[in-house]
């Protein structure tokens, strides 16, 4: 039998990487090269702990939430639903979504772009509803994942989605590329790193066919 298919749903990082406004500077350096006294290349990197696609902890959106370090890892392994929501408009509403198809689901996935934006930062991103938080969390969510850069829009001040989240202790991804994925069932696999401290964690998220 062959090896289940897996999907790649990362962005990759590097220095042309869109990053939200004001954020400090990704980058990826040589701190030391291979030469006649060096046996070996070592890398460093900086980067702000919401770069491309990542987890955000509760610490990013309550003072008492817990860090990177601290969340437990179920959330973000596991079934999952991969759902179409091109068609939203500035944020996917209760009327977008097709509950028959994720009411009860414990992970859910929102695809908003037709085609990833890779090269530049999108300002207008497509958000999440309050109400569609609540109703996924209210059915058993464990974590709601997007391919935007954020489930409340760029200018929010209150956070209201990642809030509704808070209330049921869920967890969320933000900056997935699910260009080539169709939407339906799948295992995903996102483990954010063991950062203390952290209010977020850049992920390596896949996707595998479920058997
Ligand atoms: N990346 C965030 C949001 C975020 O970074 C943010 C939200 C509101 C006001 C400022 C923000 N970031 C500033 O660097 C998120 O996890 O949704
Ligand atoms: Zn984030
Ligand atoms: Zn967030």
């Amino acid at each position: 039998m062959s090896d289940p298919r897996i999907w790649d749903i990362s962005q990759r990082l590097s220095s042309n990487t869109p990053l939200w406004p004001g954020e400090p500077e990704l980058k990826v350096s040589r701190h030391a090269s291979i030469s006649a006294e060096c046996p070996v290349n070592i890398g460093a990197i900086s980067l702000p702990l919401h770069s491309g696609t990542h987890a955000d902890a509760p610490l990013h959106y309550s003072s008492d939430g817990v860090a990177s370090a601290d969340s437990p890892l179920e959330p973000y392994l596991g079934r999952c639903m991969v759902v179409d929501a091109r068609a939203s408009g500035a944020r996917i509403e209760m009327q977008d979504c097709d509950w028959s198809e994720i009411e009860g689901e414990e992970r859910v996935l929102f695809r908003t772009y037709g085609k990833f934006p890779h090269d530049a930062w999108d300002e207008n991103f497509t958000a999440v509803a309050p109400d569609v938080i609540a109703r996924l969390r209210d059915a058993g969510a464990l974590l709601i994942g997007i391919d935007t850069p954020s489930l409340d829009p760029q200018n929010s001040k209150t956070m209201d989605a990642h809030h509704e989240v808070l209330q049921g202790d869920m967890r969320i991804l933000e900056g997935l590329v699910l260009d080539d994925v169709a939407p339906g069932a799948y295992e995903l696999i996102a483990l954010p790193l063991a950062i203390e401290g952290a209010d977020a964690s850049p992920v390596r998220a896949i996707l595998r066919e479920l058997p």
